[in-house]
């Protein structure tokens, strides 16, 4: 591996380049937010400029990603201007081997959840730090709120037994607040034995708008791993 360099960011590089790879000429292309899938949001920018790609469209997941393809020269679309995504790719913050996800670290969840879910084919790019066995383990379930409802809601979620805390900025005074102009709760749980009952039962709360528990619509998950000092990719 070359020295100096974070073998996180490596694996991330990889990774999102492999998933960049797998998108053809001609699709509509969710694109996902976070670290990870900025990555594949510069390769496919790559690929667009040396024509090796043609004609993709993209549907930003949040405002960074609509930030990011612009940058990189990827023509955005809405989900009114289009009948079907082919594909979606969106990085996560846990994996379990049902492929179930927890996302949201990046506050992006709801809109992520709604690309994601109407894609034919949603890759998930993560590094391997992100698979565990049960998902809570180690992330917070994010749960994203209205700013009038964050007092009952929160009592609501430690009623289910979770234990909630606002998420508040970094270089920001106060709560962090969603592209929809919302607050984040991040719930922990000793242990979520039914994530498709949880996400349920929180969608459910009065005054919550969607959480980052994403259950049955992982197609592939790429991983990257560090192998004898070099980053490789694997599937799941
Ligand atoms: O809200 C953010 C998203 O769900 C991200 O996809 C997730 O937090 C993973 O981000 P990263 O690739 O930066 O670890």
């Amino acid at each position: 591996m070359t020295a100096g360099v974070d073998p996180v960011k490596l694996m991330k590089q990889e990774v999102g380049k492999a998933a960049a790879d797998r998108v053809q000429s001609g699709t509509i292309v969710g694109l996902g937010t976070g670290s990870t899938t900025a990555y594949t949001i510069q390769f496919l920018g790559d690929r667009l400029k040396s024509s090796e790609l043609k004609d993709i469209v993209g549907i930003p997941t949040s405002f960074q990603a609509a930030v990011l393809a612009k940058q990189y020269g990827i023509p955005l679309t809405t989900l009114d201007a289009v009948d079907h995504i082919d594909i979606a790719i969106d990085g996560a913050d846990e994996v379990d081997p049902q492929k179930n996800l927890i996302k949201g670290g990046g506050a992006a969840h709801t809109r992520e959840k709604i690309v994601d879910y109407l894609a034919d084919q949603f890759i998930v790019v993560v590094d391997s730090s992100k698979i565990v066995d049960r998902l809570g383990s180690s992330f917070a379930v994010p749960v994203e709120v209205i700013p009038m409802a964050i007092s009952p809601v929160m009592r609501a979620i430690e009623k289910l037994g979770g234990k909630p805390e606002l998420r508040m900025g970094v270089k920001k005074a106060g709560p962090v607040i969603t592209d929809q102009g919302n607050m984040v709760v991040d719930v922990r749980f000793d242990s979520i034995d039914n994530p498709a009952e949880l996400e349920k039962t929180l969608n459910n709360i009065p005054g919550v708008l969607e959480n980052g528990i994403f259950v049955g619509v992982t197609d592939l998950v790429l991983i990257g791993e560090v192998q004898d000092g070099k980053p490789v990719v694997k599937e799941m």
